[in-house]
């Protein structure tokens, strides 16, 4: 515990009652969480006893490596440290009987989740809008956050709600009939089968004998109700959070939460962290400033003993491709006088969007770059086609894989064929598989399109088959050569070049597939190794790999709980940042807390920036600069006053300078 300030050190061997850790960014709330693993280990509680959970697989294997350099591989071994989602996905593997599900469970991502309520609305009994899909979707996510099952939805006093509570319901049995869990269920069925299965949450709580959470401003109520279940009266926890980074009301947290434990936990002690290790003085005095514009539940200051540093940059741009060559450029000079690492840099945006033409500068730069969170490669066609052949494989029920591949290739089994086979599954209450090979399908289709439908279904249990038996990706190599899988993406492919990456595409999710199945040693099954991708891809797609020294590009919602020396905060614009529906929504605050999330990832230098024109709907528009602009300490801001120069000047020298940086970058 070297180095902790008296307040960590209370946080860290504070025992004997519930503890919340309240403190504002950079504090150290984290560090107290993995001091604390350490020091339970030392106290003599088995690492398999001790479960810590973060928001984010990043944030999870930071963890884990930070608390790798306090203790000794042999003590930590059995020690969970993973994300809530991936607890909930652990708990329902093992408790899946209870749960009435096959062991082999699909993760439906938001595309399967809209396409099943799609289908229900369609051959529903009710007449629901289908018009309405997205609403629908969004209002059942909002109850499971919020721990209201579908017999409570009905009753509640929500305008529309008992008719959305069936629908609600026909999902939720659905989803059992495919063996399928979606997002929000890896919360909610956990807390379910808690609450109604006495014996196995005793066997919980008897594993976890403490238990952690970082970032716990973010919860929602349900999984506010699953700390509850396993802690019990006993209350045997360390919460962390900072009200003021609460970014995820969207997705039902409530920092309400914070208050709550109070009521909840009458022996809850609470302990303020005032030091901030993380950034330099103006860089703090920014954030603090702009969050005092939020109410607080919670009053906390921050200090810094880091020296006042350099003044925050802040710079224009003509337009959203000027800044992003801007950045890359400025990050490289920047690289070459400071002799620093690319991993010291960080890319903050508000939205997804934003990524590509910084990716495509870095690019034009040499700059190597990793990109965190988004629609990467796991939107692709070819991945998500893939992905379905071998969520197939390992539970054929999975409707919304088999309605993605079934005719992919061509197996001319159209949509009429389809729709019968969809009405028959829908009367049996069984799986769109399971159909093809009853005999009372064929009342319903004519003869050529059930031999059809029934060779496909053969392949598949075949080829499932041979996966359980053999070399696993072998076989799957095999199945992509059988169903002619090339051909049918160079027919899909506009030219050669296009076929090629997406081959390449491929082959990089069966390598990845196959390091998730090898890892540690172990061995997994193709069931374990596909869930544990779906898991990854809904969580945070793609940030398995992001070891090297790269440039970071990530949102602000995944920067959370990580530091960068240097950092660039960009696209501050009116209707960016805050956004365009927060304003539409007087959610004015929320956007605060992710401009302060963002200032307070960087240690050394900031950098912000917003741009004069951007095209939106493929209409260039002027942009106004972010209020919170002007809610930051002026005197701490540097708006460096560039010359204007002539458009040929300037190419020339955009010319001159990516030759030399090139040739710098080479050496
Ligand atoms: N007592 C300490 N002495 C020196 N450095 C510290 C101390 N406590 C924490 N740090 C360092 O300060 C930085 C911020 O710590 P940490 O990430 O734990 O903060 P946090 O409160 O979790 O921040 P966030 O709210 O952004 O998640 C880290 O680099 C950490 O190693
Ligand atoms: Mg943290």
């Amino acid at each position: 515990m070297n180095g902790l300030n008296p307040q960590q050190r209370a946080a860290v061997t504070t025992l004997d009652c519930p503890l919340l850790v309240i403190a504002g960014a950079g504090s150290g709330k984290t560090r107290v969480i993995t001091e604390k693993i350490a020091y339970l280990i030392r106290q003599g509680t088995p690492a398999r006893h001790i479960v810590a959970v973060t928001f984010t697989n990043k944030a999870a294997r930071e963890m884990k490596s930070r608390v790798g350099k306090l203790a000794d591989d042999q003590s930590l071994r059995g020690l969970t440290v993973s994300t809530f989602h991936a607890l909930g996905l652990e708990i329902i593997r093992r408790e899946h009987k209870s749960l009435e599900l096959k062991a082999a469970i699909s993760i439906f991502d938001e595309q399967d989740r809209q396409a099943l309520l799609r289908e229900l609305v369609r051959h529903g009994d009710h007449r629901f809008d289908p018009e309405q899909v997205d609403a629908y979707a969004a209002r059942i996510s909002r109850w499971k956050n919020r721990f209201v099952t579908p017999d409570r939805a009905g009753m509640l006093a929500e305008p529309g709600a008992a008719e959305t509570a069936v629908l609600y319901e026909a999902y939720m049995r659905h989803m059992k009939a495919y063996n399928a869990v979606d997002f929000d269920d890896l919360i909610l069925l956990p807390v379910m089968l808690f609450q109604q299965h006495a014996d196995v949450l005793d066997e919980w709580r008897n594993q976890i004998r403490y238990l952690l959470v970082d970032e716990y401003q973010d919860t929602n109520q349900t999984q506010y109700e699953l700390i509850k279940l396993l802690t019990g009266s006993l209350g045997k926890f360390t919460v962390v959070g900072d009200d003021d980074q609460s970014i995820y009301a969207w997705r039902g947290a409530q920092p309400e939460n914070l208050a709550q434990l109070r009521n909840d936990f009458p022996r809850l002690k609470v302990i303020k962290l005032e030091q901030n290790y993380r950034s330099m003085g103006r860089i703090l005095k920014a954030a603090n400033q702009l969050i005092g514009n939020n109410p607080h539940i919670f009053e906390k200051r921050l200090w810094s003993a880091m020296g006042h540093g350099d003044p925050i940059r802040v710079l224009k741009h003509r337009d959203e491709i000027a800044e992003a060559r801007q950045i890359a450029a400025d990050i490289v000079h920047h690289k070459f006088r400071h002799n620093t690492r690319f991993g010291d840099y960080a890319i903050l945006y508000r939205g997804n969007h934003q990524s590509r033409l910084f990716e495509r500068s870095l690019r034009e730069f040499s700059v190597p770059y990793h990109i965190s969170g988004g629609m990467s490669f796991f939107g692709y066609t070819e991945v998500k086609d893939v992905m379905a052949y071998l969520r197939l494989l390992v539970n054929p029920d999975d409707d919304a894989a088999f309605l993605r591949i079934v005719n992919v290739p061509r197996r001319e089994i159209g949509p009429t064929t389809l729709e019968k086979l969809g009405q028959y599954a829908n009367r049996r209450h069984i799986s769109l598989y399971a159909a093809c090979f009853e005999l009372g399908l064929e009342q319903s289709l004519p003869a050529n399109a059930v031999q059809r439908l029934r060779r496909f279904g053969e392949h598949i249990a075949d080829t499932a088959d041979r996966t359980a038996r053999g070399d696993t990706f072998k076989v799957i190599d095999e199945l992509l050569g059988a169903i002619g899988y090339e051909n049918w993406v160079r027919e899909n492919s506009n030219d050669a070049k296009a076929a090629e990456r997406k081959f390449g595409n491929v082959r990089e999710l069966l390598d990845w597939l196959q390091r998730i199945a090898e890892k540690d040693g172990e061995n997994r099954s193709l069931a374990e190794t596909v869930a544990k991708a779906m898991l990854l891809d809904v969580l945070d797609r793609n940030q398995e790999d992001d070891a090297g020294d790269r440039v970071s590009l990530m949102t602000l919602h995944a920067a959370k709980g990580l530091e960068f020396p240097y950092v660039y905060l960009v696209g501050m614009e009116e209707n960016l940042l805050p956004h365009q529906t927060s304003i539409d929504e007087d959610n004015i605050e929320e956007e605060r807390r992710l401009a302060y999330v963002g200032i307070t990832r960087a240690r050394r230098d900031l950098t912000l920036s917003y741009c004069s024109h951007r095209k939106r709907y493929g209409e260039m528009i002027a942009c106004e600069p972010s209020r919170f602009l002007a809610e930051l300490p002026q005197d701490d801001l540097e708006w460096p006053d560039r010359q204007p120069l002539d458009p040929e000047t300037k190419r020339e020298r955009g010319r001159a300078s990516l030759a030399q940086m090139r040739s710098l970058l080479s050496d």
